[in-house]
């Protein structure tokens, strides 16, 4: 259909100068899931959320998304149980969106697209000394994936939404001194999980990956600032950005494991 063509396109889209896939790579992301293909696992645990709202640093553009980055020197936020065998501490999210509501997210759901997807990226710092060297491990990092839906205005994200005009243009920074990204994350506890990798380069095999089932709801108006964003520096020709999503990764030799039956 013209979404698989258009996919195809999007994927020789100068965003994506990298390869579709690394070479030798058999835990790429994003996947589409296939919600009768998840498997039920019964000893998966409950994610434990506990962010501290300071620790929040500055709001950035860098290019690809905006990202808000957190104090990671210590483990005041920080996730545990679910699937991971550690307490991962929190060190940036991100949002991936279309240029249109048909789609915008990275993974989809029996190949449906949302209009945006959020990740909350987290590093293992129990085993690893620093952010870096956890990028370069299979369980070095943990991001969560959250699904956005166009329906009701978000009041917790419209605090984002505000200083979005602040950093419109690539290597744009500001400070952003509270926030607590947990307002972002559905209550519904149901996840799927599987082991994949980071969806921007350097594309590698470290993030254990916790896809919430619920999608939370934004209105036009939050997805349509998302949109006036630009991939281009101060001074360049405009380019707004939108579309910066990978396209979908062969799922290759694994399976999707589900919180809830
Ligand atoms: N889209 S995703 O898979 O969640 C994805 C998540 C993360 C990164 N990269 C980074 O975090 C790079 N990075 C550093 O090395 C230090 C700060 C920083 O942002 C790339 C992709
Ligand atoms: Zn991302």
């Amino acid at each position: 259909g013209a979404c698989c063509s258009y996919r195809l396109r999007d994927a020789l889209h100068p965003l994506w100068q990298s390869p579709l896939t690394i070479p030798g790579g058999t835990r790429q992301s994003p996947i589409n899931i296939q919600w009768r293909d998840s498997v039920y696992d019964p000893f998966l645990k409950p994610l434990k959320i506990s962010y501290d709202p300071t620790t929040c640093l500055h709001i950035w553009n860098n290019g690809y998304s905006f990202l808000v980055e957190f104090d990671d020197s210590t483990d005041r936020s920080v996730i545990v149980g679910g699937p991971l065998e550690n307490q991962y501490r929190l060190k940036q999210f991100h949002f991936h969106w279309g240029a249109i509501n048909e789609w915008g997210s990275e993974h989809t759901v029996d190949s449906k697209f949302y209009p945006a997807e959020l990740h909350l990226v987290h590093w293992n710092a129990v085993v690893y000394p620093t952010f870096e060297e956890a990028v370069m491990e299979g369980n070095g990092l943990a991001v969560i994936g959250v699904f956005l839906k166009l329906g009701a205005h978000h009041e917790g994200l419209q605090t984002l939404v505000d200083a979005l005009p602040a950093v419109k243009h690539k290597d744009a920074v500001i400070e952003f001194d509270v926030f607590d990204p947990s307002c972002l994350i559905p209550s519904c506890p149901d996840y799927w999980t599987y082991a994949g990798s980071l969806t921007t380069p350097p594309l590698t095999e470290s993030v254990t990956w916790i896809i919430k089932k619920k999608p939370i709801e934004v209105d036009e108006n939050q997805l349509e600032a998302f949109r006036m964003l630009l991939f281009t520096s101060d001074g360049e020709e405009e380019k707004r950005m939108v579309d910066n999503f990978r396209p979908l990764q062969p799922l290759m030799n694994r399976t999707v494991r589900s919180s809830f039956q």
